[in-house]
Order: structure tokens, then sequence, then C-alpha cells
């Protein structure tokens, strides 16, 4: 077992019924890593997770850890740690308590028991609230109680299920770069769900990104962000103006334009980010239909012959008016270009 297959799935297809909802996944995590499993609702995140957990039963292939197959290993067996969104503390415990749960439950006892979740609650911050109960902590030092459970219990592998989504959006923040701190302090392998693809870029070494409970692309944030394979990646990490291209043509729906440039072969999309697209001029013509300021950059929404383009351009140029033309620009060398669109 090299320590890039230190958690191997080998085709392995989940089912709810008859209803297959991942099919024969292949994936490799490595030891030590933080990644992150990201999609759309009903993508099949959860599902994948449930199984690695071992609270779902593939109806085919495999997972090994740590070069042990697990695929039929009770969940209760299997050293797979899972923080979830609710974090899930036991309300008439406190912290020590709910830290130590789970040791007890192992018959771990007495000095032991106490350096562990000392050492568990020191990890994530908290030695000073050992004998607060949950309601008396506020939902980001929940979130840490949680981690550290499951820390202390030295799971080969942790998985976390939208860790942060139920933080407002400045603790969101602040559990970003903790979570971060704790798995590379720790080494501990760690998997985690989101729909949001900021948290995805900026905490994980790698994304997964799925579609339909199939993986779209797996790649550390800068090649998600900057060279997404297809239509729906692009799309997801905010691109914004996507085409397909075929014959030399651009093309959304009905609309079509030349395009003006070379692509790589098998080119069958590109995506623009709306900061590089040139406004003012170029070969192609707009109307601006929306205009809104946003601090450093305005932005503007543009009827074109290729149907709604935005484009982003400093707050300090000239405004273009809303209801005028405009001459614009799809530079081709500022393109993503996608090996993949709709899915072919
Ligand atoms: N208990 C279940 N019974 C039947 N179908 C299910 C069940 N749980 C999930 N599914 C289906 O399996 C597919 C994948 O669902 P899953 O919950 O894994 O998606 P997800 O990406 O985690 O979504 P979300 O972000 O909403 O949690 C969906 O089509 C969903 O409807």
């Amino acid at each position: 077992m090299s320590d890039a297959k230190f958690l191997s799935l080998e085709k392995l297809t989940l089912s709810y019924g008859k209803n297959v909802a991942v099919p024969e996944m292949d994936l490799d995590i490595g030891k030590g890593e933080l990644v992150a499993l990201l999609g759309p609702s009903g993508c099949g995140k959860t599902t994948t997770m449930r199984a690695i957990a071992g609270l779902l039963t593939p109806s085919s292939g495999s997972i090994r850890l740590d070069g042990v197959d697990i695929t039929r290993t009770p969940a209760n067996k299997r050293p797979v740690g899972l923080v979830f969104q609710s974090y899930a503390l036991f309300p008439h415990l406190n912290v020590y308590e709910n830290v130590a749960f789970g040791l007890r439950l192992m018959g771990v006892k007495g000095n032991d028991l106490d350096t562990r979740v000392k050492q568990g609650l020191k990890t994530v911050g908290l030695e000073k609230f050992t004998t607060r109960k949950p309601a008396e902590l506020s939902g980001g030092q929940q979130q840490r109680v949680s981690l550290a459970r499951s820390m202390v219990m030295e799971p080969k592998v942790l998985l976390l299920d939208e860790p942060l989504s139920n933080l407002d959006a400045r603790l969101r923040l602040e559990m970003r770069t903790e979570l971060q701190r704790v798995q590379k302090e720790s080494g501990v392998t760690m998997i985690f769900v989101t729909h949001d693809q900021v948290e995805a870029l900026a905490m994980a070494d790698r994304i997964i990104v799925m579609k339909d409970g199939l993986i779209e692309q797996i790649g550390t944030p800068e090649q998600i962000y900057n060279h997404p394979v297809s239509d729906f990646v692009a799309d997801f990490v905010g691109f914004e103006n996507v085409f397909a291209l075929h014959n030399g043509m651009l093309k959304t729906g009905e609309h079509e334009i030349d395009l003006h440039g070379t692509v790589p072969a098998h080119t069958r999309g590109l995506a623009w980010r709306p900061g590089t697209i040139t406004l003012g001029s170029g070969p192609y013509r707009g109307k601006v239909r929306g205009t809104s300021f946003a601090g450093g950059t305005r932005e503007y929404l543009l009827d074109t012959p290729l149907g709604q383009i935005k484009a982003e351009c400093d707050a300090s140029l000239p405004v273009h008016p809303f209801g005028g033309e405009v001459a614009f620009d799809l530079n081709v060398k500022k393109a993503a270009p996608l090996a993949r669109f709709g899915g072919l």
C-alpha cells in the first residue's frame, strides 16, 4: 500500500433499493490529505461518505483503508471518525464528558483517559471549557467539541459532513482556518463534504467535484479554479461566461458568434471569468443592460449576439452607461478551454 492509496475506493457502487446513487466510483486518497467532496445537492457526496463510514453497504466494489479491506467491516469497528453537521453532542454531558464518551466505551480509563481527553481539548483550543454544557457554548465551540470527540478516537480517516454549514459567516471563516490547522498539526486524513466552492477552494489540498454520482474532476484548488475540464465545473467555480464551441463558432442555445483565435484540439467549450472580458474595444458589440458598482470593480451585464455576458472592469475606468452600446472582446488566451461540454 502506497501512501497515495491510503484510502482507496474501487469500482464502488452505492444504491438505495434499485436506484444507483453512485456507480462504480474509483478514488484514491493519500495519507494526511485534506480532501473536499464538492458538488450540488443530490450528487452523491453524503452517500459516498456514508459508505466510507460503514453506514451504507455497497452493492459492489471495495473500500480499502491502510492496506485493509473494510468493505464489510461494521461501522463501529472501522477506524473512521464522523463529524456530523449537527455536532450531535450529548446535551446533558459537559464538554469533558462528551469528549470522553467514546473512549470510555472503548474501556479507556484513569490517567490514560484524562490525558487523551485533555489533549483532544487542547488540540481544538477548549481546555478552559471542560465543565460547560453544550448549550453554554457557541456554535463554533460546539463544532470544536465534536471535532475533539472524534479526534481522541485516533481515526485513520475523519469524515466531516458539511462541517461549517451551521455557523454564521464570521465563525465559518474562523473555523476554516481552525480545521486546517488541526488537520495539518495532527496529520489525520480528512474528507469533508461541501456544496460551497469557496470553502472547498480555501481549505482543501485536493478537491473532488461530483455530479450525478460521478466524479467530474479531481484536482488541487488551483487546477480546479484555473483549469476546469467541463462546463459544469467552470460554472461551479464562477466562470459565469461558459459557451459551447462547435466548428469555430461559440454557442449558447440559439445564439452563436464566430470565435477569433485558435484553441487547443478537442476543445468543446470555452469559459471566461467576468474580469477577463475586455470592454471598450474588440470585434463584438453588446448593449449594457445592467451595471453595478462593486468596490474596486464595476460589473456589467451585456446583451450580445451570444446571449447575456457578464463583464467586470476596474471601477476607476469611465463608466459605460446603461442602455448604451459597447464593444467587447473574448480573448481566447484568457479563456479556459473545456475538454467536455454538456456531458459529452
Ligand atoms: N435514503 C435514501 N433513499 C433513497 N434515495 C436516497 C437516499 N439518500 C439519498 N438518496 C438519493 O441519492 C442521491 C445522492 O444523494 P446524497 O444525499 O448522497 O447527495 P448529496 O450530494 O450529499 O446532497 P446534499 O448536498 O443535498 O446532502 C440523490 O439522488 C438522493 O435523492
